[in-house]
Formats: structure tokens, C-alpha cells, sequence
């Protein structure tokens, strides 16, 4: 569904990303994790367009991304943090995104599943510049499921969101996941990675270290928490010249 074939990414004498090859497929729920600084945005960004790769190329469905934008219409995504114009109401925003789409999407395809259960019809009318920042994250997830997309990219998705509000999203992925879509999701928060996710992709300096199945990595490393697993990658990756932990 989505191919990367030796991405590398340089910001001024920084490798960003090193030769990236990686292929995701419909149905899986990838965890993508690694330290801070490591990439995980930057790849991210390159499916998107937002990064221009220095070398490689990224197919979506076979197409290469580089010269045709409409792949674009099959991805969801929600941004850590959503920037939005002030002083448009939600209604306004909203509208104005389905209008975009219309002639490219029927109506009937339209999820208002978020905006239901979040209960954004309630404050439709607010400012998105009035808005708290849990608020704007709830926009931000209304608008990722929308347009019933085949790929969501979701970056810290619960980050700021109440505990219900938080458990809602978690439903609503959980729902999308299990009818198959590819999910690409970053979170810090390791129990939210551990419920959603099928694969943990891990990275570290702008290389992939590994990108496996999670109950074959908890298989092999006899360990039943993720959060385990990954202190286990992050200790050893991270101080390779430091005796190993005694778990290893
Ligand atoms: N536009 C840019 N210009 C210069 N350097 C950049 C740019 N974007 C990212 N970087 C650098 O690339 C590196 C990787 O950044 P990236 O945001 O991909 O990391 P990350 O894994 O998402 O980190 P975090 O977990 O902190 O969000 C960092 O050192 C960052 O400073």
C-alpha cells in the first residue's frame, strides 16, 4: 500500500533520514517509535509531501508520490498541533473542507462519527482561534476521519485530549483498524501504542533498527508489555558502549 525505496533526507550537513526502505500494508496498525530528534516526523512528512526527499521515492498504491498529488485524497491525518485560520468558525471549517472535496467524494461517504461523539455540533460556532487546545485536537481527529480515508497518519493523537475524549478517539481508531485501514501513529503515551497497534517500527537515527509484528516481538522477547520492549531497544541502542542491561 505504501512503499518507501531508499529515502534519505539532509537538513544542512544533518542526516536526517538514511536510506529508508520500508512497506506498509493495508490492516496494519503501525507504532512508529524512537527517540526524540530521530525522524519519526520527517518520514512522516515525506509521505505527506511536506518534506521533499534527497533521494528515493515513496509509492502509494503503486503511484509514485513525486509526481501526482491526488494520493493525497486517500490519506487522513491528524498534526501533533492543528494550525487553523482564527477566525473561521468550526462550521466554516468544515464546510469549507467538504466543499474542496465535493465532485471527488460523495456525501454519503462523509464519517461524522468524531463530530457526533465528540459533540462538536455544540460549539459549531465557535471561533478556531477561541478554541482550547483539547478542542482543536478534536477538530483536528473530525477532520482526519471525514473523508473515510483508506490511510490515517495520526501524530500524538491523544496528547491533550480528557480521558473520555481520549478513550472515544481510541474506540474510533480501534473501529477504522479493524475494517482494515493502514493507521501510522506516533504517541509517547506507550499503553495507547500498545491497545491500538499490529507493528512497532522502530527508529533511530534516521534508520529503521526494527520493524516487526508486536506479538512476535513479544514472543521474542519474552516480554508481555511494549513499553518493556522499547526500554529494552532505547538502552541498548542508545548506549551501545555501556555494559548490556541484565535483561538482554
Ligand atoms: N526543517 C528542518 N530544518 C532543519 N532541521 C530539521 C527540520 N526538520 C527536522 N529537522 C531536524 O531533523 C531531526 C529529526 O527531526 P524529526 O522532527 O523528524 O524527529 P522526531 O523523531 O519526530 O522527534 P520528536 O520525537 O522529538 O518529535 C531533528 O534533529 C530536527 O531538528
Amino acid at each position: 500500500m505504501i512503499r518507501f525505496e531508499n529515502i534519505s533526507k539532509t537538513f544542512g550537513k544533518h542526516t536526517v533520514l538514511q536510506n529508508i526502505a520500508l512497506t506498509f500494508e493495508q490492516g496494519q496498525a503501525v507504532a512508529i517509535v524512537g527517540p526524540n530528534g530521530s525522524g519519526k516526523t520527517t518520514l512522516i512528512k515525506s509521505l505527506l509531501g511536506m518534506v521533499i526527499p534527497d533521494t528515493g521515492s515513496i509509492y502509494v498504491d503503486n503511484q509514485n508520490i513525486k509526481h501526482d498529488f491526488s494520493y493525497r485524497s486517500k490519506i487522513g491525518y491528524m498534526p501533533q498541533i492543528g494550525h487553523y485560520p482564527p477566525n473561521l468558525s468550526i462550521r466554516q471549517l468544515i464546510e469549507m473542507m467538504t466543499d474542496i472535496r465535493k465532485g471527488i467524494i460523495d456525501s454519503k461517504q462523509l464519517d461524522f462519527d468524531i463530530i457526533k461523539d465528540f459533540e462538536l455540533e455544540k460549539i459549531y460556532e465557535k471561533k478556531l482561534g477561541t478554541l482550547s487546545g483539547g478542542t482543536k485536537q478534536k477538530v483536528s481527529a473530525a477532520l482526519a476521519f471525514l473523508f473515510d480515508p483508506q490511510i490515517l497518519i495520526l501524530d500524538e493523537p491523544t496528547a491533550g485530549l480528557d480521558p473520555l475524549a481520549s478513550e472515544i478517539l481510541k474506540q474510533k481508531i480501534f473501529k477504522e483498524k479493524n475494517k482494515g485501514k493502514l493507521i501510522l501513529l506516533t504517541s509517547h503515551i506507550l499503553s495507547d501504542l500498545e491497545e491500538l497497534s499490529s507493528h512497532l517500527l522502530y527508529i533511530q537515527d534516521g534508520q529503521i533498527q526494527l520493524f516487526k509484528q508486536l506479538s512476535q516481538l513479544k514472543e521474542e522477547y519474552d516480554e508481555t508489555r511494549l513499553s518493556k520492549i522499547i526500554a529494552r531497544l532505547m538502552q541498548v541502542k542508545l548506549s551501545p558502549s555501556l555494559p548490556q542491561p541484565y535483561w538482554v
